[in-house]
């Protein structure tokens, strides 16, 4: 396939072979990733699906392209292509809420049926299919992009998560602003976007007036939760159940809160995430109860090329499972309560985190791109523990030569270093070669979002590429090098022919490369992308930002607490035993006993590669270290917050500590 799409003057926005595919009939298997065809003439590019069929014995494979993405993503288009209706696939998937679609491609089963919604879910989806039909005739895909041009860029949602979770040793709080809701009717009368819409409908003028739209109740919760140590929000957008509005989550979003946005809604069609996104939403939520598993697929890969997080929530085992199959995955919520039932029972997350699916989770890595949180410190972490770590750490940075502390410098916790450790001093076993498989994948996917930093782009392929090199891959820094040329973004282009005019590439080193990317992106305008990942001022340059990473290379004090020990021939715990000599593997790493078992005392917790958030029905301190002990390292709090009369206040009486900044 790779080959055929090679000749093609082809933008593949998608590595095919991630994305999704569609088995149908005939033995026709279709991909819907992201891709698009470039045709002399045409101003924009045609859309194009790769599909590969059995003939006889032989497999045949071709493009199909299609006069639009729309089009494309047409339900009826997809029917044709499956050669079965979408509700039989979501069936065999266990989902049990029926699309409506359009007549002649209805669900199974009777009339009657299909028309009497059997649960409150369904009523809201076949709601959402009408709402979601008109807003698509009123603005066209084509529209919706133009005007994301014009959107916030899209901020890091794991990244405040996980410094949140970092700062207070608590599951990060991303806190709701919701008006109402199907089960418990409205939680707060004081809301009134209805009011507030018509004042901008009688003077636009308001609409860059920001104490009016601080006058909000909505914009004034959000700050409220800001304020009381919310690391992110979410903000509910359907109308009719929850009462509430994508202009509420327009209004937060220029209102100056920096915590990023989760647009709650029900999606059930790509055109959703990307008004969301126009909207200024960081990240949006996709429900495993609603979306079979190729839409989920598709729609993750919408979210990733236009910067968006996206957060797939579960509420049962088969979810959980279907999900923890879907690659790409990076947020996984579970939900405490049945959205079909309306029952809560918190012992739902613990459920879904234990014994192999807590594995799983662990192995798969539900993705953070930059590592975060840090393994190791997660059952009730407090600061007095992330100190002790912090000095753990400093030991091991000490008790190695200069050529491995090279690999460790960028390890955030001690167990992460002494994996690594152990890792380099080991021969290429089988489950190494399995991760370095897992590695090399995610290294050819890896491609520089449009919300990236060159400097956050070139730090996350080089640690990819010292782990590829840890587990064994003889990857030179050429390949690296061409590979870093060939996905910077086209807007660098200049940059790129410019080095290549100037180096020979097949010689640049990647400490090379790096040194000219200091001098020649940070001369063309990467200013403004910068700001956009963590709303930081424009001026601080890509070197600062490097300073400060530099910083963290810094050997940290010896802590008193670990000295009391020297090494002896008892302490001494990895003693290297490579086939090949080496100058790093015929030394011996030196490590006092006491400080091994502090890090491996932490082998169970799940590392800093997941994050999983609790939703639903928490509302005391207890509630939230039920989650905590569980595996969980976000909330998603709701009720229990905006009825209380202050629900800034609220917060500290949740977590049972204040946790603002
Ligand atoms: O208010 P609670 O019980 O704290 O729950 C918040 C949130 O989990 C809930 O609002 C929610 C979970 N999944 C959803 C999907 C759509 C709308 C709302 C939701």
């Amino acid at each position: 396939m790779e080959r055929l799409l090679a000749g093609s003057s082809l933008k593949v926005r998608a590595p095919i072979s991630e994305s999704p595919a569609v088995k149908c009939e005939r033995n026709l298997s279709v991909r819907r990733g992201l891709m698009q065809l470039a045709v002399p003439g045409r101003r924009t590019p045609v859309p194009l699906r790769c599909v590969r069929w059995d003939e006889g014995n032989t497999a045949q494979q071709g493009i199909l392209t299609y006069q639009s993405e729309e089009f494309m993503n047409a339900v009826e288009v997809r029917q044709w292509e499956c050669g079965k209706s979408l509700n039989y696939i979501a069936a065999k998937q266990g989902i049990t809420i029926r699309r409506h679609y359009r007549l002649g491609h209805g669900s199974n089963g009777t009339e009657t049926e299909k028309d009497a919604p059997r649960n409150i879910l369904q009523h809201i989806i076949w709601d959402k299919e009408v709402e979601v039909a008109q807003y698509k005739q009123a603005i066209p895909l084509e529209t919706l992009k133009k005007n994301i041009k014009n959107a916030p860029p899209a901020r890091d949602f794991i990244g405040a998560l996980r410094e949140s979770y970092l700062r207070t040793g608590f599951p990060a709080l991303i806190a709701e602003v919701k008006k109402a809701s199907p089960s418990k009717g409205v939680l707060r009368e004081d809301f009134d976007p209805v009011s507030y819409l018509l004042l901008l409908l009688l003077s636009p003028m308001l609409m860059n007036d920001e104490a009016f739209h601080q006058s909000n109740l909505t914009v004034e919760i959000a700050k409220v939760y800001e304020k009381n140590g919310a690391a992110c929000l979410s903000i509910l957008t359907d109308k009719k159940y929850f009462q509430g509005s994508f202009e509420n989550l327009e209004d937060v979003r220029k209102s100056g809160v920096q915590c990023p946005l989760l647009c709650k809604e029900f999606v059930i069609d790509s055109w959703q995430i990307y008004y969301a996104r126009s909207k200024g939403a960081d990240a949006i939520l996709l429900i495993a109860a609603v979306l079979p598993d190729v839409d989920i697929m598709y729609m993750t890969l919408v979210c990733r090329e236009l910067g968006l997080t996206a957060i797939v929530e579960v509420h049962n085992e088969r979810e959980m499972d279907r999900v923890l199959q879907i690659d790409g995955i990076q947020l996984i919520g579970i939900n405490n309560r049945s959205l079909e039932t309306f029952e809560v029972d918190i012992s739902n997350t613990k459920k879904l985190l234990e014994g192999e699916r807590r594995d799983l989770v662990r192995k798969k890595g539900i993705k953070c791109y930059q590592s975060g949180i840090r393994a190791g410190l997660s059952e009730g972490a407090d600061a007095n523990s992330q100190r002790r770590d912090q000095l753990a750490l400093g030991q091991i940075h000490q008790g190695v030569d200069y050529s491995i502390f090279g690999l460790i410098a960028n390890a955030k916790t001690a167990k992460e270093a002494w994996d690594t450790l152990k890792l380099s001093y080991k021969g290429v076993d089988r489950a190494q070669k399995s991760k370095l498989q897992s590695l090399r994948r995610l290294y050819d996917r890896c491609e520089m979002s449009s919300t990236e930093t060159v400097e956050h782009y070139f730090s996350r392929l080089t640690d990819l590429v010292n782990k590829m090199r840890l587990y064994g891959d003889k990857i030179g820094d050429d390949a690296v090098v061409e590979k870093i040329l060939r996905t910077i973004p086209l807007k660098y282009d200049h940059v790129v022919a410019s080095i290549q005019e100037s180096h020979d590439i097949e010689l640049l080193t990647i400490a090379e490369l790096k040194d000219c990317r200091y001098k020649k992106f940070n001369n063309h305008g990467n200013q403004a992308n910068i700001a956009g990942n963590y709303g930081e001022d424009s001026n601080e340059s890509e070197t600062l930002l490097l300073a400060k990473k530099e910083k963290s290379i810094i050997v940290p004090d010896i802590p008193d607490d670990f000295l009391d020990e020297q090494p002896t021939q008892d302490n001494v715990q990895v003693s290297v035993q490579s086939e090949a000599p080496t100058r790093r593997s015929q030394r011996e790493c030196r490590l006092p006993a006491r400080l091994q078992d502090y890090v491996l005392s932490n082998d169970n917790d799940l590392s800093d590669e997941e994050i999983v958030v609790g939703e639903s029905g928490l509302f005391v301190p207890q509630d939230i270290s039920y989650v905590h002990d569980a595996g969980v390292r976000a909330v998603l709090v709701g009720e229990s917050l905006i009825k209380q009369a202050d629900p800034g206040k609220a917060i500290s009486g949740l977590f049972g500590k204040d946790i603002s900044k």
